[in-house]
């Protein structure tokens, strides 16, 4: 399927950006802050104690003691937080690290959380868009590392509801986070989309405009307090042997995390969010709610996502009311039998079921694809939030997903291969069938669009595009005068 919009290219090289990023991720215990144990018989948290001395120093001393700390660039810890006291919860608990959000994460929060955006369904998409990318990233690393993915578990994201407490559980087998990871994605904002949102709308405070920046931008993880009071983040990397979870709440300016020690809730990999619903938007917590909402938003994930629904299968019992007679005959005697009387009930059960569509779009048959999925696999795989102006679906020899390609190191040998040439005559002149298609369209603001974005291309290749300028000919505007008399 081919897209048309200027945003797409460089959105798509935003993606390639942040994935190249994301793969270089420091270890766990390059800075990890000293993990608070209760000494005891006073229950005070001494090496927490030492960190806040860390921590105070590296504010004062500044860079000096932060490049002792092996940070990197981007992990200022000691200079962006400050952890202010331990919240020790439970007695049988590891007490919990309090830590400040950085600024703007602050200001995003109250954004969010007083927000009066009413599309707030977003969220499920944002947190499935994490867990998915958290599990590409394990996919990508596991190439070079086969130990990643040593315990087996299947690459999925499964979503939990609890209608009666208004809770629900995302949980995905991805890559998950160390201590230090957590505390620098889910604290600070670097440069991701959410860095973009909240330029985005300083912009647009300043040009006094009140667009609607939730809904272009997504905000990421924070949009889960769209619609929660509390988030839970419980996380196990395979960097590190320790789980450990961050929890934050809508109206606080600060979140904690602590290491998991209750056996019943560690996970072998991955990292699974609990959300404590509003008490306005518990309605999220219907299974069924959950189940439209993957469909619509995240059908083009390419990992299985699980919705826990219940489920139910027919069978016959007996019930006790009076057995009735009939008739047997057999050795030439005739008998009377009670017959039992059966009913037909329905016994429920509640199991995983698979949500989204996993075959890649365009290995589906066109006929059975609508407009709608295009538009959504588009705005998925680009990062967009705009429709595409135009899409072309084909099944040609040799297609993009091809089996054929020759295994090879070597660029320029790839680009060579029969297959490669075929793919890029036939990608090329069903590129220009689409942009014909556009400039042929009812509506005629849409080739205004497209020329408006890539008018000076089209003029240049008609130019230097000898193979082609027959073809790019017909799709070229100009502009004249009509002299008035
Ligand atoms: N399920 C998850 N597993 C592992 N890491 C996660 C998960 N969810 C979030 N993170 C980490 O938290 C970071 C911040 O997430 P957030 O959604 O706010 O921004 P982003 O994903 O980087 O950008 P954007 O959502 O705008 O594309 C991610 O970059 C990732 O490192």
């Amino acid at each position: 399927m081919l897209g048309a919009s200027r945003r797409s290219l460089c959105a798509a090289a935003r993606r390639r950006a942040a994935v190249g990023a994301a793969s270089v991720v420091p270890g766990d215990a390059a800075l990890a802050p000293q993990r608070p144990v209760s000494n005891g018989a006073s229950g005070v948290p001494q090496p927490q104690k030492r960190l806040l001395s860390v921590l105070a120093a590296t504010k004062v001393a500044g860079a000096g003691n932060v490049a002792s700390l092996k940070l990197t660039d981007n992990a200022l810890v000691g200079r962006r937080y400050e952890s202010s006291a331990a919240a020790a919860d439970s007695s049988d608990m590891p007490p919990a690290e309090k830590y400040e959000y950085q600024a703007e994460v602050n200001r995003l929060m109250d954004l969010i959380v007083h927000s009066l955006y009413s599309n707030k369904e977003v969220f499920l998409r944002e947190l499935v868009s994490n867990a998915s990318d958290a599990l590409d990233k394990l996919r990508y690393l596991s190439v070079t590392d086969s130990n990643l993915m040593k315990d087996g578990s299947e690459l999925a994201i499964r979503i939990q509801t609890d209608k009666d407490n208004g809770i629900i559980t995302i949980t995905d087998t991805g890559i998950g986070m160390t201590r230090q990871e957590l505390v620098e994605s889910l604290g600070t904002i670097a440069s991701s989309g959410t860095a973009k949102f909240l330029k985005a709308l300083k912009e647009s405070q300043e040009a006094g405009m009140d667009s609607n920046l939730i809904g272009q931008f997504g905000v990421g993880f924070y949009s889960a307090f769209l619609v929660s009071d509390k988030v839970a983040v419980s996380t196990k990397s395979p960097k590190s042997d320790k789980q450990y979870v961050w929890e934050g709440e809508a109206e606080s300016s600060s979140y904690t995390i602590r290491e998991e020690t209750d056996p019943e809730k560690l996970i072998p990999r991955g990292t699974r969010l609990t959300l404590y619903l509003k008490r306005d938007d518990k309605g999220f917590a219907h299974p069924e709610r959950i189940q439209k909402l993957v469909k619509n938003y995240s059908q083009f994930v390419s990992f299985p996502i699980y919705t826990w629904q219940e489920k139910g299968f027919t069978k016959e019992v007996e019930v006790d009311e009076d057995p009735s007679e009939v008739k047997t005959e057999g050795d030439g005697e005739t008998k009377t039998e009670a017959k039992k009387k059966t009913k037909t009930v329905v016994e429920k059960y509640w199991d995983w079921e698979l949500t989204n569509e996993t075959q890649p779009i365009w290995l589906r048959n066109p006929k059975e694809v609508s407009t709608e999925e295009y538009n959504e696999f588009y705005k998925k795989t680009f990062n967009e939030y705009l429709d595409p102006l135009a899409s072309s679906h084909f099944t040609t020899e040799g297609v993009v997903d091809s089996n054929d390609l020759p295994l090879n190191v070597s660029r320029e040998i790839l680009q060579e291969s029969r297959i490669v040439r075929i793919m890029r005559k036939r990608l090329v002149r069903k590129a220009f069938d689409m942009i014909l298609g556009i400039s042929c369209s009812e509506n005629r603001d849409d080739y205004e669009r497209f020329w408006e974005n890539y008018g000076k291309f089209l003029k240049l290749g008609c130019m230097e595009d000898k193979e082609n300028h027959k073809r790019i000919a017909p799709l070229l505007r100009f502009f004249f005068f009509a002299k008035q008399r």
